[in-house]
């Protein structure tokens, strides 16, 4: 075989290469005008090479980033660099349909696309190349795998019965809220509240009945919370809220109306009409507090002699009383 021969083979080998490769493969001129589209583009664009040929990208496919696609590509012709799109950053560029039977959940293809100069016989950035990857399976795999972490990490921080934060997890917040005001110096308050002869309920309606009356605890607390508190629940029938910007005034405010509100409240269980009250201790921040640990038995210390002196309110720890 000559040269020549073989030159013309390897010739038409790539062109056919170019063709049926599962890689989109793009040429543009300097004023974004389509030079070459490969088997690829057609099959998922359903445009053929000969009735796009010469015609501007942007006016045939209205909805790409304009602007933004223009200046990548500007940058390649100045830069004469590589630029990429990365299906992160944008999840497509052509706008094509996803056929994959194992990803046939995801609407359409998602897309890696690297920007490529092509130089003339003269060493001239002519010339630009698309080529377009789908990444479709990859990029489903990891939208699903980030999708369950986020699944995983909410279940690892919230209570299943009520969905507080579980008392691990409370406790990392009270502890940040405790460092924020170590730094700052922003008044925050703590409120422990348990549910008063909790047992008695249990007893008389049965634990399920007990079980619904905390859902319905937490529900009334959900309620009342701001966008910055943070409530949990700390064990069975004791909460924690961290009440940010709060002094303790203004949490024995939220406090008293909660637990008006707990008193007011009824539940209907199998025909029972249940009613229950709460009792509460409070303690705010202050500079005499050593860790976050005394912080929270100050609270303790204070739920305690609410539920001492006869349940059904809320009581500020004081330090000089205690002492
Ligand atoms: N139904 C139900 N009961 C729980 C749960 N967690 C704890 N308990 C019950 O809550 C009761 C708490 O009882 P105690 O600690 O004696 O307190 P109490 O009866 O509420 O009395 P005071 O707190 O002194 O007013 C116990 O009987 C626990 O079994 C839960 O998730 N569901």
């Amino acid at each position: 075989m000559s040269y020549d021969q073989s030159a013309m083979n390897e010739l038409h080998w790539l062109i056919d290469m170019v063709q049926t490769i599962e890689v989109g493969l793009v040429v543009l001129d300097r004023n974004f005008d389509i030079q070459l589209w490969n088997g690829f583009m057609e099959n998922h664009s359903g445009v053929s090479p000969n009735s796009i040929k010469g015609s501007n990208l942007f006016e045939q496919f209205d909805y790409l980033p304009a602007s933004w696609l223009k200046q990548k590509m500007e940058s390649v012709f100045l830069l004469k660099n590589r630029a990429f799109i990365s299906w992160e950053q944008r999840p497509y560029v052509f706008k094509f349909k996803n056929y994959r039977p194992i990803t046939g959940r995801a609407d359409f293809m998602y897309q890696n696309v690297t920007l490529l100069p092509l130089s003339s016989l003269t060493g001239q950035i002519t010339h630009i190349s698309l080529i377009v990857y789908d990444v479709t399976d990859v990029a489903i795999n990891k939208l699903q795998l980030k999708a369950a972490n986020e699944r995983l990490e909410h279940l690892s921080q919230t209570d299943g019965l009520t969905q507080l934060h579980n008392r691990r997890h409370w406790q990392m917040c009270m502890q940040k809220e405790f460092d924020r005001h170590s730094r700052y110096g922003d008044k925050t308050s703590l409120v422990m509240f348990d549910i008063d002869h909790f047992k008695k309920i249990n007893d008389n309606y049965g634990h399920l009945a007990g079980d619904k009356v905390i859902q319905h605890i937490s529900h009334l607390l959900k309620q009342s919370l701001r966008e910055t508190d943070c409530a949990g629940r700390y064990g069975g029938e004791e909460f924690s809220v961290v009440l940010a910007h709060t002094c303790a005034k203004g949490a024995l405010n939220f406090a008293d109306r909660l637990r008006k509100k707990i008193e007011k409240s009824e539940l209907v269980f199998e025909k029972e009409t249940i009613k229950v009250t709460v009792s509460m201790g409070i303690s705010d921040i202050n500079d005499q507090l050593e860790n976050s640990g005394q912080w929270l038995a100050y609270a303790d210390r204070a739920l305690y002699q609410a539920k001492e002196s006869g349940r059904n309110n809320c009581v500020i720890y004081d330090q000089d009383s205690a002492e």
